[in-house]
């Protein structure tokens, strides 16, 4: 698990470190990573660091010493370096002596050419969008010259990922310590580039984890394999609601999702049994006994007391997706003994929630936070960096893979029916969720290649990303 912690953990790690060590020593360490990063770069870009054009951006606080004390080690190496304060009155007065000794320059404007910019105008003290004065440094950042941000792209809340207003983007991102959660979550972590952290020492065994991205190990140790006790009753069958006269592929693609899931059985319960059947033999049709049920895609309307038959199976877990999402009632989730686990994409949480889509968009972590909390459900936000929280509260899950190219008719309903195949294997809510977001990501990934993909694309690659996974 890759994992991310508020900046408040951060802060109290910092401060415990820091009684312990020598002043300035954090900083140094800190300094020393992002040059090194840096140095990496020009070494990369032009061959060598001697003479190449460096411009630090630099906020009053520590984010900008940082810069100041890593642009000094640059000079050091032959850089010419120009530090371009945010408030001339307040720059880090140690990290400003530094830069001076070693032969750096202050300057009140962005030169126009540079092969390197450092962003240290604000790091997890930043709050609110970028003030006037920061966010016209930014808006002159030169063309061509590569971006390092510090600690975090300025302009991203380092707690939620929200971007109010400009904000650097970034080709890396050195960050110190831990990753914050803004550097996982959209809208900031589109604008990090690649990640690099830099261990200054804290230590956080033990701290409240806020946000954790699941790596390829940790989705195998989740995904169920059959053994030689195994029978299909035993890997799970699932049931799926799904598909109407309207959009009977939504029942097609929700089927292939769950039979790719590792379903031991799929049961097909709706109007669109012939369009599933036609396509997948293997299907059963109508009710009978299943280990977790999909309910929602492409149901159209009307169909509520079908979502509610199924949510009153409470012993047995169920997905509600699409439009079973419609007026779900939180009182009756609640109610529930099994998991239940809620797909929302942004346009259906902001519906649930009573607020604007974009309202949800900007403040993703925000609103699956407040989804899970309402319905006392896991609840997978979808969407560019998927979300899926607990229902009790603690740390979200992030999904690392998938790509723009899945935002495709039906890949969602894909989606349903793989997370219920694994709810039916035994998953809880938020593992089967974080385990199908991962897995269809990979497969968006291996089927778009860089190319337009459909959502039966996406379902034909799930083996592909299951064995990547398990390799
Ligand atoms: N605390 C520590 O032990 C360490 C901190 N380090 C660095 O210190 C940073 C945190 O430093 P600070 O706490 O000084 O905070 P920052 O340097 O992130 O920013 C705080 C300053 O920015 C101003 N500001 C806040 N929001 C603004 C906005 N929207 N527009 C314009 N100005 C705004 C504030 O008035 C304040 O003066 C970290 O991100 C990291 O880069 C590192 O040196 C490692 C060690
Ligand atoms: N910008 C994006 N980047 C990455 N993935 C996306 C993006 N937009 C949508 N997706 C993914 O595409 C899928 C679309 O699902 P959904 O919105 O339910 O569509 P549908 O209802 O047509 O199936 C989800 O898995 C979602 O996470
Ligand atoms: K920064």
């Amino acid at each position: 698990m890759r994992t991310a912690y508020s900046v408040e953990t951060v802060r109290a790690a910092e401060r415990e470190l820091m009684a312990r060590l020598p002043e300035g020593a954090l900083m140094a360490r800190a300094a020393a990573g992002l040059a090194a990063v840096c140095a990496e770069l020009l070494a990369r870009g032009r061959g060598r660091v001697y003479g190449a054009r460096v411009v630090l951006l630099v906020g009053p606080g520590d984010n900008g010493g940082d810069a100041l004390y890593a642009g000094a080690r640059l000079a050091r190496r032959g850089a010419g370096v120009t530090a371009v304060p945010m408030d001339p009155e307040r720059m880090h007065p140690g990290g400003l002596a530094a830069l001076r000794a070693a032969g750096g320059r202050v300057a009140a404007s962005v030169p126009g050419r540079a092969d390197l910019v450092v962003d240290g105008l604000l790091g997890i003290g930043g709050r609110g969008g970028l003030r006037p004065a920061a966010a016209a440094l930014v808006e002159r950042i030169p063309a061509g010259a590569a971006v390092v941000a510090v600690d975090l792209p300025s302009g991203v809340d380092a707690d939620t990922g929200e971007v109010a207003g400009p904000a650097v983007t970034a080709d890396v991102t050195v960050t110190f310590g831990a990753y914050k959660p803004g550097l996982l979550t959209d809208p900031g972590a589109s604008r990090v580039g690649a990640v690099r952290l830099v261990d200054i020492g804290l230590d956080l065994d033990g701290a409240a984890v806020a946000l954790e991205a699941p790596q390829h190990a940790d989705v195998a140790a989740l995904l169920p394999v059959p053994t030689a006790s195994s029978d299909k009753y035993r890997r799970g069958v699932v049931g799926v609601v799904a598909g109407s006269e309207q959009y009977p592929g939504a029942a097609v693609l929700a089927v292939a999702g769950a039979l790719r899931g590792g379903a031991g059985a799929v049961r097909y319960v709706g109007p669109a049994a012939d369009a599933v059947l036609a396509r997948f033999p293997e299907v059963l049709v109508g009710r009978g006994r299943v280990q977790a049920w999909v309910v929602g895609p492409g149901l159209g309307s009307g169909r509520e007391a079908e979502v509610g038959r199924a949510l009153a199976d409470t012993d047995v877990p169920v997905l509600v997706d699409a439009d079973g999402l419609r007026g779900l009632d939180a009182g009756v989730v609640r109610g529930r003994r099994a998991a239940t686990l809620l797909t929302p994409h942004a346009g259906e949480a902001a519906a649930l929630l009573g607020v604007a889509r974009e309202t949800v968009e900007a403040g993703r972590l925000a609103a699956v936070r407040e989804l899970a909390g309402r319905y006392g459900a896991a609840v997978l936000l979808k969407g560019s960096t998927t979300l899926v929280a607990p229902g009790g509260g603690g740390a979200v899950r992030v999904n690392p893979t998938g790509t723009p190219w899945l935002a495709t008719a039906g890949s969602g309903d894909v989606l349903s029916g793989l997370a219920g195949a694994l709810l039916a294997a035994g998953l809880g809510g938020v593992d089967a969720g974080s385990a199908a977001a991962y897995l269809h990501g990979l497969a968006g990934r291996f089927a778009a290649g860089g190319a337009p993909v459909v959502a039966q694309e996406v379902a034909a690659a799930l083996p592909r990303a299951w064995r990547s996974v398990r390799d």
